[in-house]
């Protein structure tokens, strides 16, 4: 038996082509999307982050920002770069690239929260702990998306989540247990006593440690199904947090890549459009 795959990449465009129509919609309410982004420095694997970004804009009618900053910028520069975007009425939406090597929890709080395109602002993580409307992180809601669209109940199921990272892993179990999705979630990290017993329990695993091939066959429960959120790199290669014997065990499992990456692409331009649909919806009411 090998398991079915599910498919980010067909998502991606699946989405992108709703969101199509939902930006013209916009435009014809003379509203116009434009994602900012702020890059410092020149790691290779950012700037192609940033630049599937923009080309992903580009497709779907958002308009583009883009500030790249040295790498040698300070705390302030960056910052000042966050306060002309904040005021700038033509970026809807914008996001500083992870990581900038600087003080990320003081960019993150200096971006205003509504318009923080990756849900990572301690007012929208606050947010989403309380349960009130805001924008959501994108890795997180990609998974359940990309479940979602592939037809895996969550309603009841129980999800076993590797790693506590601020992206993935810590916010995951906040959207997991919503009552729109109704999931028991449980977070295994490095102190976990045993996570073997742990995700053999799982309907769903969602593997984000950061450690390659850190979910074996012998982890997973036949007929599961398994995210691999992991991004490593091995001898220049894209190396994921699920090992290939998985495929013979799961029920599904998300390739890596063509899987969660391009979610994370498509629940930030999901962002942009809902809150810039969000910020008509106001301008209507005032
Ligand atoms: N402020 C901020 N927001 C982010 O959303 C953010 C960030 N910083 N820093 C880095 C991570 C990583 N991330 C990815 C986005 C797309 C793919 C993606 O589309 N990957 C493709 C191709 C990968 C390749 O071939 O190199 C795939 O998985 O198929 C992966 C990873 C967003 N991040």
């Amino acid at each position: 038996m090998t398991a079915q795959k599910l498919d980010g990449s067909g998502t991606l465009k699946a989405i992108k082509a709703e969101l199509t129509e939902r930006v013209a919609a916009l435009r014809e309410q003379g509203v116009v999307p434009g994602l900012g982004t702020v890059l410092v420095g020149d790691d290779p694997g950012s700037h192609w982050y940033v630049g599937a970004k923009h080309k992903d804009c580009a497709e779907i009618g958002i308009e583009s920002i883009r500030v790249d900053l040295p790498g040698t910028s300070t705390q302030a520069e960056v910052e000042a770069a966050i306060d002309e975007l904040n005021a700038d009425p033509a970026c809807t939406g914008f996001l500083v690239q992870q990581p900038t090597g600087l003080d990320e929890f003081a960019l993150l709080s200096r971006v205003d929260p509504d318009k923080d395109v990756d849900g990572l602002h301690p007012v929208n993580l606050g947010r989403l702990v309380l349960g009130e409307e805001g924008s959501l992180p994108c890795t997180p809601l990609g998974c359940i998306e990309l479940l979602r669209r592939h037809g895996i109940e969550l309603r009841g199921a129980e999800v076993v989540v590797v790693g506590r990272g601020l992206t993935v892993g810590r916010p995951m179990g906040l959207l997991l247990t919503r009552r729109s999705e109704n999931a028991t979630a449980t977070l295994c990290h490095t102190g976990t006593r045993d996570l073997a017993a742990h995700t053999r329990t799982a309907d769903v695993v969602i593997a984000a440690a950061g450690v390659p091939g850190i979910i074996t066959a012998d982890m997973v429960k036949p007929g599961a199904a398994v995210l691999d959120v992991g991004v490593s790199r091995v001898d220049g290669k894209i190396a994921g947090d699920v090992a290939d014997d998985v495929w013979e065990t799961a029920g599904w499992v998300s390739p890596n890549p063509g899987g969660v990456g391009p979610m994370t692409r498509a629940m930030l331009l999901m962002n942009v459009v809902t809150m810039a649909e969000r910020s008509l919806a106001a301008k209507a009411s005032a």
